[in-house]
């Protein structure tokens, strides 16, 4: 076995590791970046990327499809090419994973190290076997895998996740998806917009981890309009075969027993951190009762079994707490940094919570969230809801995304705006402006007091804006029709 020493050993070229690296690396040369899966992170190979390559051609076909009510015809309709649409995902996503090769590729070879890392003790990693390491500290940044639920699994080779869905060489047919989580609810709508036949089933109500229940109920709605979801279904009986999966269920509305059909059943069913293969009890650190280290947020550090800060760090996925691209790469920055200058370790910034959907209408949560706040504040006394519909929101009709409701929350005596949540059209950018707001702890009046543009989307914050001020008893109640304001807004 082949032996070396390092200063800083990082687990996990994904997103998170590779931001540790470059953090650790302004503080030591001594760093190794372990990968023990291919180089190209989950975010380009079969997350982020992939999923809204999915999205955007389905939302393409989709408008193409809908293109009557503004006065024009697709004579012959639009066909779907179910191997072109995957072949172009394929295609783009491999260029997005190639220019991540390309960066890695200029790492200094002594740098990296191939293979699947665990410890043998609280200084020593053992690689596939075929290395040792010794390292003054480590990073954990080994990510998240899909979790399917034991009923599921009788699905056997008709499962997909979202780790094989994008390898499919032509749509299919049809597929049961499991889990209306962000997963669930992105790529079921795609497909479902793609002419695949779909069902939606869901176990605790959630969908598309929304934690307003205003919010969810106007999601669910809207998306039945498009396809079938049941978000607290009554699935009894899951068979695959060799040709296809029968889902046994009680349908939604009729309340009937059915058996359906389909080629494959994709579990959306949440992401698991990859702890299995790492012997972390080994590593001296102390654990939660899901088996997740116990770490700082600000710091990303983990805690040694005398409850005291450890050299060990973790960042990522794989810490199961915000388990979004921008998080993982902030998460990986602060503990590569950390790990860099350990022991004079340091707080890092953390950025507002904005978690975007990408659905349609699109799901964004910003700041905090309503059942966060109703654990230290009263509805309608300490707190109150600004709410808006998009269905007569003047740029919404204009462009017939006419569909949505929007929620922000603020505090009574202070004014200040805690949180947003919405189901509107573009929320990307809407859920962008309210989390901009809400790490600048703006208040109602100092949002109110900004430029909006008319006709826009975002006049619709202003109104709901207006709604929570006056909600506040910051300022009159308003009038049905801004006068000021132009039609629709
Ligand atoms: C379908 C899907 C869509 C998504 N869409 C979005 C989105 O639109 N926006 C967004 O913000 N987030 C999105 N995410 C989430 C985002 O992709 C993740 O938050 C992010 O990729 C996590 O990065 P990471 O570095 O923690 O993990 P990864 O990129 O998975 O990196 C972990 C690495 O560790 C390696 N590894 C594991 N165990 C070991 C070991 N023992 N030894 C050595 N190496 C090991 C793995 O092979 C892997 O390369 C999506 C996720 C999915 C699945
Ligand atoms: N746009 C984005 O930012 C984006 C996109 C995709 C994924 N992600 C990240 O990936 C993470 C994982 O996504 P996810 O959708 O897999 O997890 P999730 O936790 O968001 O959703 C899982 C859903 O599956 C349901 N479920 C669990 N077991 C079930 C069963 N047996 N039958 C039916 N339903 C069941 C849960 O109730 C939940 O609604 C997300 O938390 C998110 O952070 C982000």
């Amino acid at each position: 076995m082949q032996e070396h020493n390092v200063d800083v050993a990082i687990i996990g070229a994904g997103s998170a590791g590779l931001s540790a690296y470059r953090a650790a690396r302004k503080h030591t040369p001594s760093v190794l970046l372990i990968e023990g899966g291919s180089y190209g992170t989950t975010c380009a190979r079969t997350g982020c990327m992939p999923s809204k390559l999915l999205i955007a051609a389905a939302n393409a076909i989709h408008d193409a499809r809908h293109v009557e009510p503004f006065g024009a015809r697709i004579e012959s309709g639009v066909t779907v090419d179910r191997h072109a649409v995957m072949q172009r995902v394929r295609d783009e996503r491999d260029a997005f994973v190639a220019s991540i090769l390309d960066s890695i590729e200029a790492f200094p070879p002594e740098d990296k190290l191939r293979g699947q890392a665990c410890f043998e003790n609280a200084t020593t990693l053992v690689v596939s076997g075929h290395t040792r390491i010794r390292f003054s500290r480590a990073i954990i940044a080994t990510g998240s895998s899909p979790h399917i639920p034991k009923p599921l699994q009788a699905a056997g080779e008709r499962i997909l996740t979202s780790d094989t869905l994008f390898d499919l060489e032509a749509l299919p047919e049809s597929v049961a998806v499991f889990g209306p989580g962000v997963i669930g609810v992105e790529l079921g709508q795609a497909l479902a917009r793609l002419g695949v036949r779909v069902r939606m089933f869901g176990r605790s109500g959630g969908v598309g981890g929304l934690q307003d229940e205003d919010l969810r109920s106007a999601a669910v709605r809207l998306f039945n309009e498009e396809f079938y979801l049941d978000p607290q279904a009554e699935t009894h009986d899951i068979r695959g075969d060799g040709n296809g999966v029968s889902v046994t269920f009680t349908e939604r509305d009729s309340g009937k027993r059915l058996t359906e059909r389909f080629d494959y059943l994709l579990a959306a069913t949440g992401r698991r951190p990859n702890l299995g293969e790492l012997d972390l009890e080994c590593a001296g650190i102390e654990t939660g009762d899901k088996g997740t280290p116990l770490f700082d947020r600000h710091t990303l550090q983990c805690r040694n079994t005398e409850g005291r800060p450890s050299h060990i760090f973790i960042a990522g996925d794989v810490d199961h707490a915000e388990p979004l691209l921008h998080e993982a790469t902030d998460e990986g920055r602060i503990a590569g940094d950390n790990a860099g200058r350990f022991p004079d370790v340091r707080v890092g910034y953390r950025r507002a919570p904005l978690t975007i959907v990408f659905s349609e209408p699109q799901i964004a949560s910003v700041g905090r969230s309503r059942p966060e706040i109703e654990k230290t504040h009263v509805p309608g006394q300490d707190y109150a809801i600004g709410e808006l519909s998009y269905e007569n929101q003047g740029r919404a009709k204009v462009m017939r995304q006419n569909r949505g409701l929007l929620h922000l929350y603020g505090e009574y005596g202070t004014g200040l705006f805690l949180g947003a949540e919405l189901v509107a059209p573009q929320a990307e950018h809407l859920g962008h402006l309210l989390a901009w707001a809400y790490q600048q702890r703006m208040t109602v009046r100092q949002m109110l007091d900004m430029p909006f543009y008319h006709p826009t989307l975002e006049e619709g914050v202003r109104t709901a804006l207006r709604d929570l001020s006056a909600k506040l008893l910051l300022e009159p109640v308003m009038v049905d029709q801004c006068i000021e304001c132009g039609p629709g807004a």
